[in-house]
């Protein structure tokens, strides 16, 4: 059985990232980038399929529900060094105390994963057992030795082991194993590189060296963090996952590091979210700008218009890391899932769906980018005027909407208010400089007749709530974000009415689900899935936006209270079970809770839609 998803924490070096289980082992890396094939791909099928542990020998044994027999013996505690990605697990064992520090430094050429073992106090006996699986857990690879490494090759890559001090290996049952003691005060590190097999051995870094650089650069990155107000360590711990979230080569922003981590243990509803969403990029900038990091927020705006460079008709809502627009869905047959959810999935074909809303979030940032100061770029304009021409034609169309519904298009209440967004941010942006080009009455003929068009069709007057499509008496929870992107003020009888109707129709055990879980007609899936936590921290803001101030307290701290030992929140929680699901940890969830605080208790920017 493997471990539970919140008993994994991230590492990562701003090009992919890594999970590292309690039980000390990798169990997810993909490499050169994010959405490389995984080498270590045990998270979504077994050990066999690829993973690094490093941990007290006597700690071993074969898994049970709770972990390997034998942990019971063991004490086990984790926690990154402050304002970093640097992971400490320390373990108590009879015989004393040892801890493992993983990280990954930033890179020069090579990725490279470091795991420094140091003795705390006694005599503790580890074992390390490296089991490498090029292409998602597929692929066993040659091993030999070369220049003091063990050398892993097959196709495309290579990878490289090496310890200092050098701790004697050996091979067995397709894997690599070690077994050393350390005393107090005695370290080994490893550090293992990857490297395109076609080159010469990559070039060595030192371990403890490239830790000493590795948490300067992130505390450095940490000091920058504006906030300020209370729950301080969760919002920057968020920030903190959401930077490592962002390709650095490019600027690009992936939704999680994982895929196919299941909405729903054992069912179907498994994506890969190794991709850079328009939706999900322009929340976490809005989230990164309102504690003052500009500089990621300039390096994704440009990454913005490159990817949506072309003919804005052809805009999806999705790109790869360097905007790359094939993501074909694939399913990997031979990876059982994780806890037996299948299928696997690589790619993802909602790229293709229209999704009018991406359209208003897109409009949205670059208005606050402008806002916040950004150097304005002159395509940046031409680029919003192209998307409101298109918005033009299209905005009476139904469409897949922010969820990428698999069932047939519909006119989503949320898709339409996004447009308005659009049109609404387009004209104000005219009106404060008359220098901006563009026919500023035509966007408001159009931003004014959406506006009438949701009110009309788009709300149930008997019910007193707005529903989640034109014609439907369902609900969803992006209506919450009605007053939030200035739709309708948030003291307006509408507004007052669909935000409790949300609540009170959409609450699953002290959580929100982002619609009903009957509502597999729409979405076009079998079965169920947990409470969606971006939800429940939009709801905390409606909440406290229409002012029911405790209850939206309240209800942040329970959800901040759901982040694992070290403050990690996958997509969604099934409260039934009290456990995290969904990919993880996941961009949404973390621009939910930075957003929420600064709602709370900060200066949240009025027009964000996050
Ligand atoms: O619900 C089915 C869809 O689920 C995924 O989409 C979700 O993740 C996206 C990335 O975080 C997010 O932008 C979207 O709002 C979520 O619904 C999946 O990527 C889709 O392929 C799938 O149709």
């Amino acid at each position: 059985m493997r471990p539970h998803i919140e008993d994994y924490a991230l590492i990562g070096d701003h090009q992919t990232a890594a999970l590292v289980g309690r039980d000390g082992s990798i169990d997810w890396l993909c490499l050169p980038r994010f959405d490389s094939p995984a080498c270590f791909a045990a998270l979504l099928g077994g050990e066999e399929n690829g993973h690094w542990r490093i941990a007290p020998k006597t700690a071993e044994g074969p898994e049970t529900a709770e972990g390997p027999e034998g942990a019971a013996e063991h004490r086990t505690t984790r926690a990154y060094r402050p304002g970093s990605l640097v992971l400490d697990t320390e373990w108590e064992t009879p015989d004393g105390s040892v801890r493992v520090t993983d990280f990954m430094p930033q890179r020069d050429r090579a990725p490279d994963v470091v795991r420094i073992v140091e003795g705390l106090s006694g005599r503790v006996t580890l074992r390390g057992t490296l089991r490498l699986r090029f292409d998602y857990g597929s692929v066993v690879p040659w091993m030999r030795r070369a220049d003091g490494h063990r050398v892993a090759v097959a196709g495309p890559d290579s990878a490289w082991l090496r310890s200092e001090p050098d701790v004697h290996t050996w091979g067995e049952d397709f894997g690599t194993h070690s077994e050393f003691t350390v005393e107090a005060g005695e370290t080994v590190a490893f550090v293992l590189t990857w490297h395109p097999s076609h080159e010469k051995r990559p070039p060595l870094i030192d371990p403890h060296e490239s830790l000493r650089h590795s948490l300067e650069d992130w505390q450095a990155w940490a000091d920058r963090c504006r906030y300020e107000g209370p729950h301080r360590e969760a919002v920057l711990r968020s920030l903190l996952t959401l930077k490592a979230l962002i390709f650095a080569p490019t600027g690009g922003i992936v939704a999680a590091p994982t895929s196919s981590l299941p909405e729903e243990i054992g069912g179907v509803r498994n994506w890969d979210y190794r991709y850079c969403w328009l939706r999900d990029s322009t929340l976490t900038l809005g989230a990164l700008l309102s504690a003052g990091y500009l500089d990621e927020a300039e390096a994704w705006r440009d990454w913005l218009l490159r990817a949506a460079a072309g003919d804005p008709a052809d805009l999806q809502i999705m790109y790869g890391l360097a905007g790359e627009r094939r993501l074909p869905e694939q399913e990997l047959d031979w990876l059982s899932g994780y806890r037996d959810s299948r299928p696997v999935r690589t790619g993802n074909d909602a790229a293709h769906q229209l999704q009018l809303d991406v359209y208003g979030e897109v409009v949205d940032s670059l208005a606050l980018a402008r806002r916040e100061g950004l150097k304005a770029q002159p395509h940046a304009w031409r680029l919003q005027l192209a998307l409101l021409d298109f918005l033009e034609e299209t905005w009476r169309e139904p469409d897949e909407g922010l969820w990428e519904v698999r069932g047939p298009r519909r006119h989503f209440v949320h898709s339409k208010v996004m447009v308005w967004v659009a049109a609404d941010r387009t004209v104000r942006a005219m009106e404060e400089d008359p220098e901006l080009p563009g026919d500023i009455e035509r966007l408001r003929k159009m931003r004014d007749a959406v506006h009438r068009e949701v009110c009309e069709r788009g709300y149930d007057a008997e019910r007193g709530t707005f529903t989640q499509y034109y014609g439907s008496s369902e609900l969803d929870a992006a209506l919450l974000l009605l007053p939030r992107v200035g739709f309708l003020p948030p003291d307006d009888p509408r507004v007052l009415g669909t935000v409790d109707a949300v609540r009170d129709e959409l609450t699953y055990k002290g959580f929100l689900r982002r619609y009903s879980a009957d509502e597999t007609v729409v979405d076009g899936l079998p079965g169920q899935e947990g409470a969606f936590l971006v939800c429940s921290f939009w709801l905390a803001d409606a909440l406290h936006m229409t002012g029911r101030k405790k209850e939206a307290r309240e209800l942040f701290e329970r959800l901040v209270a759901l982040r694992n030992d070290v403050g990690l929140l996958a997509e969604e929680y099934d409260p039934v079970a009290g456990r995290q699901l969904g990919n993880f940890p996941q961009a949404f969830s973390h621009i939910g809770l930075v957003g929420t605080a600064l709602t709370l208790f900060g200066t949240a920017d009025e027009g964000g839609g996050g």
